[in-house]
């Protein structure tokens, strides 16, 4: 925790997004104040304040001054990560879940909270091996069991040994109770996001039917319709493109930032949820995006360079070497993992 001399002053702070900076009164929750914010360190006297422009008085520390970070905001300090960031790259992996108990059942599953099977926890643990050399700073899942459990299993492989650690945000209690107050900690977590906005699509009625049965009952074609085509949405449930409005937009507003500023990313999230985004990623029509399939527990990289997305297919195992010379910095930081661990 801090112990630098606090002195008084007042000022103004701009907070934006879900991971803006938070702080309570009486328990001197000292923050990191991300870039472009007018003071280094605040705490605000007056309660509780969250996102949105707020004034406040704040409490402004000596430049030596510690603090505990937000590991959301927290800047890596693994060398690799800076020099990533210097060169505006940076790796994005997608994972679709691996198999759940609905998709074994050939169930609709859409935003119902299904787990995996045993062998879509194998398959998550066969994905995390394939992703095993590539650096990850943060996590973006869906707030669904299945795709936090295929993100979870996959970290258990990785050579760096960061521990993924889902960050709290739902209300400001949840987030002061789940503070981490070691900075050496922090340094080696990876913080992940759960956000609803990359969930399966919603079936609406047809959630918890057999897909054969519907099939049978409603005709293969107006199935097929209802699974694939862009526009035309299931009873009371999201199209693919009502779906990629809220997925695509929450990749753009609060994961592109991130690769932006060089941070490596995992996405695990659903068949749908990660069409629309490669629809966007690979600038995909609407008629190229229903012919996407994506198998379970498939990792896929991609690697973000001067704003653009460039696809690199998927890694096919820890040692392939194409994957690690697609791009020296990925090159590098595997080297690097093989020096520390040898
Ligand atoms: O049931 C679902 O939620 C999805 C993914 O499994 O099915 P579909 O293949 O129809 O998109």
């Amino acid at each position: 925790m801090a112990n630098a001399m606090l002195h008084q002053t007042v000022g103004t702070l701009q907070l934006h997004g879900s991971s803006g900076i938070h702080c309570q009164d009486g328990n001197n929750s000292v923050r990191l104040v991300p870039k472009g914010f007018k003071v280094e360190v605040g705490f605000c006297k007056r309660g509780i304040c969250s996102s949105g422009e707020k004034k406040f008085s704040v409490i402004q520390a000596s430049a030596s001054q510690t603090s505990v970070f937000d590991p959301v905001l927290s800047p890596s300090n693994n060398g690799t990560h800076e020099s990533l960031k210097k060169s505006n790259e940076a790796a994005l992996i997608l994972i679709r879940h691996g198999e759940s108990l609905w998709n074994e059942k050939n169930l609709f599953t859409g935003c119902v909270d299904v787990p995996l099977t045993k062998k879509g926890v194998e398959e998550a643990i066969e994905a995390g091996k394939r992703i095993s050399n590539i650096p990850v700073d943060m996590i973006f899942t869906s707030a669904l069991i299945r795709a936090q459990m295929t993100a979870m299993l996959a970290m258990t492989q990785h050579r760096r040994k960061k521990v993924p650690i889902i960050m709290h945000n739902e209300n400001e209690q949840a987030r002061v109770w789940s503070q981490i107050h070691s900075e050496d900690t922090i340094k080696q977590s990876i913080p992940v996001i759960a956000a609803w906005q990359l969930n399966e699509r919603m079936y609406g009625e047809l959630q918890g039917l057999n897909k054969q049965e519907t099939a049978d009952r409603f005709g293969k074609e107006k199935v097929h319709e209802w699974r694939r085509s862009y526009d035309i949405p299931p009873p009371n449930g999201e199209s693919l493109e009502m779906c990629a409005e809220r997925a695509v937009a929450y990749f753009k507003d609060e994961i592109e930032p991130q690769l932006l500023s060089g941070k490596n990313v995992m996405i695990a999230a659903h068949g749908n949820s990660l069409r629309s985004i490669i629809m966007y990623l690979d600038k995909l029509t609407s008629q190229e995006v229903i012919s996407l399939e994506l198998s379970t527990g498939i990792p896929m990289l991609y690697i973000f360079k001067e704003g653009k997305f460039i696809r690199r297919g998927s890694p096919i195992a820890p040692t392939e070497a194409g994957v690690y010379a697609y791009t020296r910095k990925l090159a590098q930081y595997r080297q690097k993992l093989d020096e520390m661990l040898h």
